[in-house]
């Protein structure tokens, strides 16, 4: 692989996140148990002089998994090697990176719960006994070779714990499970950022921002920049308050921090299916979405926020889902709806 911005043009732009991204765990907002526990375990591994234990991230999207991955590397001092499930074609590509890592390196596996099982299997072994199983040959005078590969620390992140195969998850030592952020934190993410972008915010635009950023410091960031354009184009030199609620207002980002796609989906369950329950595949196609985009992204934020109910027979939504949407709740309807779920 190579860094040369020449060769790999794309790379260098494709990530906006990049600029934002904390180097070290002192810098990494947020995430209080889990940053503490981490700093604990590279430490202990460091003093051990061992690689860190397997770990798991586990979270929707922008949450900080990948940032989190790449701190662990710095922090250790070990290279950092990411790839992802669904690149992972054959289990001759996994069994190619395994055995280039150098000792003590950090293995990334993005999406892993879309792991080719065939692939996944290679990953057994190498997770627990640090070796890789081949078959040389074909047909009779196949024969099974062990390998021992170098110590390493595997860090897999996905967006949905629950696909991921039992015996897969049973081997990371440790999974962290990533929480929305608080407005308190998001502001201090909007903070930091403004200061590494060089753009001017008082402590009410970056409230603003945050309350409106969805628990995530990836839409932190991104409604930061988009703020500062509007803020920039109407010449206001610090983002306050008002500039950042009018530019807010604009993108249609609402006061939850609700935008098209969160209302499109609330507003089908309300006006289409009355307030449901409504099967998460009808609403996948109602709204030409894929299920997997209504389960990781849309879906966590709304029920955080108690506007809507994941229910085994499908999605509800709750009275503040419909006083959100400025409707009201059909109250006469609710004690036979859900007078079945009691007992
Ligand atoms: N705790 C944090 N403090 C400051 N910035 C953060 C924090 N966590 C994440 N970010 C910023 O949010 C953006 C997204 O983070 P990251 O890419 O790590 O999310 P992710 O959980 O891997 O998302 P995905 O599931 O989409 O891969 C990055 O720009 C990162 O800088
Ligand atoms: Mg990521």
């Amino acid at each position: 692989m190579t860094d040369n911005p020449i060769l790999t043009p794309r790379r260098q732009t494709e990530d906006p996140d990049a600029a934002l991204r904390p180097k070290t765990l002192a810098e990494f907002v947020g995430q209080e148990a889990a940053r503490e526990n981490l700093a604990v375990f590279i430490e202990s591994a460091r003093q051990r002089a061992e690689p860190m234990d397997h770990v798991l991230f586990y979270g929707p999207p922008g949450l900080g998994k990948t940032t989190l991955a790449a701190i662990i590397a710095r922090e250790m001092g070990v290279n950092f090697r990411a790839t992802s499930g669904p690149v992972i074609a054959k289990a001759g590509d996994l069994a190619a990176l395994l055995t280039n890592l150098e000792s003590g390196d950090v293995l990334f596996i993005d999406e892993i719960h879309r792991l080719n099982p065939v692939v996944e299997e290679v990953l057994y072994p190498a997770m627990e006994d640090r070796a890789l199983d081949l078959i040389i040959g074909e047909g009779p005078s196949a024969r099974s070779v062990r390998i021992d590969l170098p110590p390493f620390t595997l860090i897999g992140a996905t967006t949905r714990a629950g696909l991921l195969a039992t015996p897969l998850r049973d081997r990371f030592g440790i999974p962290v499970r990533l929480q929305f952020y608080s407005v308190a934190e998001l502001e201090r993410v909007v903070t930091r950022g403004a200061g590494l972008l060089g753009i001017g915010v008082d402590s009410g635009g970056a409230g603003e921002i945050a309350r409106r950023s969805r628990g995530t410091p990836r839409v932190a960031g991104r409604l930061l920049r988009r703020v500062r354009d509007f803020a920039q184009v109407a010449g206001a030199a610090v983002i306050s308050r008002e500039v950042a609620d009018s530019a807010l207002t604009r993108l249609e980002v609402d006061s939850l921090g609700l935008d098209l796609q969160d209302r499109r989906y609330l507003s089908m369950i309300a006006d289409i299916y009355k307030g449901g329950p409504v099967g998460v595949e009808t609403l996948a196609a109602g709204l030409s979405e894929p299920r997997d985009t209504i389960e990781d992204v849309i879906e966590p934020y709304l029920i955080q926020l108690g506007l809507v109910a994941r229910t085994a027979r499908g999605r509800c939504l709750n009275d503040r889902g419909w006083r959100h949407l400025g409707l009201t709740p059909p109250a006469a309807d609710l004690p036979g709806l859900f007078a079945g779920d009691e007992g």
